[in-house]
């Protein structure tokens, strides 16, 4: 298709077409303005003979999509002599030059999480319409004019699909022959791009989930740092790129939602309908423990951060010293967890020199987040409620003194995995069980609170498959109720977590559940 103004007439069926708002691999689009009733819209225009007539396409797809929040108008459409055209609302900027215009290598957390929130949300309802996008990507999605510019849109309907097939009403068939790729470089999802699977709802959300990790990355993601392949060996290149990086290198450093959410994704069957509203809940939530008000509203450039001094450092450490002293004091009777009193007295030091060290640094917030910085019960940086909640729950499992005490917390880290639709372990629900372990395994071992991280690639944990780990976990909750000593207990508690690893996947199943309640009753009756 030309692509040249000059070969595009003024006027086509009475909208006056005016400066040109951007141009695609099969047409432009133009402000235009209707020569009656003045009205503004975006005409997308594009040649009747081009090989690949999306406006065609398109406009199959509107009727089912109009009326959704944040999906454009479809005003007038038809054919004028050459051109196709379609009459849609005006629309603001793209996510893409937005991103590009602020010149910043990341975007902000806050707007990544608004983001987040409204494309899963156009996702469900598009979704909701039996239709896939297929084309996620920075330059398909842009903020309103004024009133809506706090509202994200979808645009590009070019590459879209039913997946209910509108005769039978049931979802399109999946396919192992490989298909021609249909989507974008940058975030179709390694299914589609890199294996030739036939794309379903998962594919959305997943092309969803790498643009969000790719705001949040410096410089992108790896792959799209060499602009578009130009020759089918680089694309090839890309596609290995893509197809090999893994979820936790891709999302290092990022809190934990977006890998989790990539994982999810990936794991979701062909025809499995993803949990949007649990998606959008996470990332509120996640907005929400940095301090950023719950909702979902765009708004851009975003409110200036502004630099706080959080509760200091040394005077948690205070807090953490005198917790412990008390435990030294603490007459602990025959049940004795806690033993070593010299590991307390080193823990507390080392907590005082590392608060020291870094007393002086600032946390930066939103300046959304009304005086909060010294609510004790807000989480730290990058870490969800669900983490913080873990987190504290094992501080206090590090200082419990009995078994019933124990008990207690094995309930509540139950019912806070219950809470939470992923039900996914994540490191801070490994930490509360490295730390139930050790005070099971070894009372006088002294049990450094907030130990956060896994160690990665420490044996075997890695290689159990999903099928080992249905196997132990069933005997697990057979036997817990006949172990005769904690540290049987504890023995088990360590299998647990070892066969609860990403190879075998990390999410707590129901026999995974029954064990953990079986251990609270077993303590109970140990005590
Ligand atoms: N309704 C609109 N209002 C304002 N600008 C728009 C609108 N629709 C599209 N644009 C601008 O035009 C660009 C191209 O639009 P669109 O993706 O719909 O066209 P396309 O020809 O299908 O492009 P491509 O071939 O790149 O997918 C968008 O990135 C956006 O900047």
């Amino acid at each position: 298709m030309a692509t040249d103004k000059e070969e595009i007439p003024h006027l086509i069926a009475n909208w006056w077409l005016q400066e040109r708002l951007g141009s695609g691999y099969s047409g432009s689009i133009f402000r235009a303005k209707h020569i009656h009733t003045g009205q503004v819209v975006a005409l997308k225009v594009q040649r009747v003979d081009h090989e690949c007539p999306t406006n065609r396409y398109e406009r199959g797809f509107y009727p089912s999509l109009q009326g959704g929040v944040g999906m454009p108008t479809l005003w007038a459409s038809g054919v004028e002599g050459m051109w196709d055209y379609l009459a849609i609302d005006l629309l603001g900027a793209s996510l893409d030059s937005l991103y590009r215009r602020s010149g910043k290598e990341t975007m902000d957390l806050r707007s990544v999480c608004c983001i987040a929130m409204q494309m899963i949300s156009r996702l469900e309802f598009m979704h909701s319409r039996g239709i896939l996008h297929r084309d996620i990507q920075l330059g398909n999605a842009t903020i309103g004019l004024s009133p809506n510019e706090k509202t994200i849109y979808m645009i590009d309907f070019g590459f879209s699909k039913r997946y209910i097939d509108s005769y039978t009403h049931r979802h399109i068939p999946d396919s192992k022959a490989k298909r021609d790729f249909i989507g974008n470089y940058w975030f179709s999802s390694v299914g589609v791009h890199c294996r030739g699977k036939v794309p379903s709802r998962r594919d959305d959300l997943e092309a969803v989930s790498l643009m969000l990790i790719h705001l949040l990355t410096p410089r992108g993601l790896s792959w799209t740092r060499n602009g578009v392949p130009k020759t089918s060996a680089a694309h090839e290149i890309l596609k290995r790129e893509k197809r090999l990086a893994r979820p936790e290198d891709l999302c290092r450093g990022l809190p934990n939602e977006f890998e989790e959410l990539l994982r999810y994704c990936r794991k979701l069957k062909f025809q499995e309908c993803p949990d949007y509203q649990y998606w959008i809940e996470e990332f509120r939530e996640l907005g929400q423990s940095h301090g950023f008000p719950p909702s979902s509203e765009f708004i851009w450039p975003p409110p200036k951060p502004v630099s706080v001094k959080p509760k200091s450092k040394a005077s948690a450490a205070d807090d953490l010293a005198k917790v412990l002293d008390d435990l030294g004091r603490m007459n602990l009777g025959e049940n004795q967890t806690l033993a070593d009193r010299t590991n307390v007295a080193k823990a507390v030091r080392q907590a005082k020199q590392d608060a020291r060290r870094d007393s002086d640094k600032h946390t930066v917030i939103s300046s959304d987040a009304d005086g909060q910085e010294n609510d004790d019960s807000i989480p730290p940086a990058f870490m969800t409620p669900k983490a913080h909640k873990l987190a504290k729950l094992t501080i206090r499992v590090s200082s419990a003194t009995d078994n019933a005490a124990l008990s207690d917390l094995v309930l509540e880290f139950i019912k806070i995995m219950k809470s939470n639709t992923s039900r996914t372990l994540i490191k801070d629900g490994f930490a509360f069980l490295d730390a139930l372990n050790k005070q099971l395994e070894d009372p006088s071992v002294f049990v450094l609170p907030m130990r956060t991280s896994r160690p990665k690639d420490v044996s075997s944990t890695q290689t159990e498959t999903s099928h080992t780990k249905l196997g132990v976990v069933a005997r697990l909750q057979r036997d817990v109720g006949k172990a005769r000593n904690n540290r049987q207990l504890a023995t088990m508690v360590q299998d647990f977590g070892r066969v609860t690893n990403r190879s075998s996947g990390r999410t707590i199943t129901k026999d995974g559940f029954s064990f953990l309640e079986g251990l609270a009753r077993q303590l109970k009756a140990l005590q």
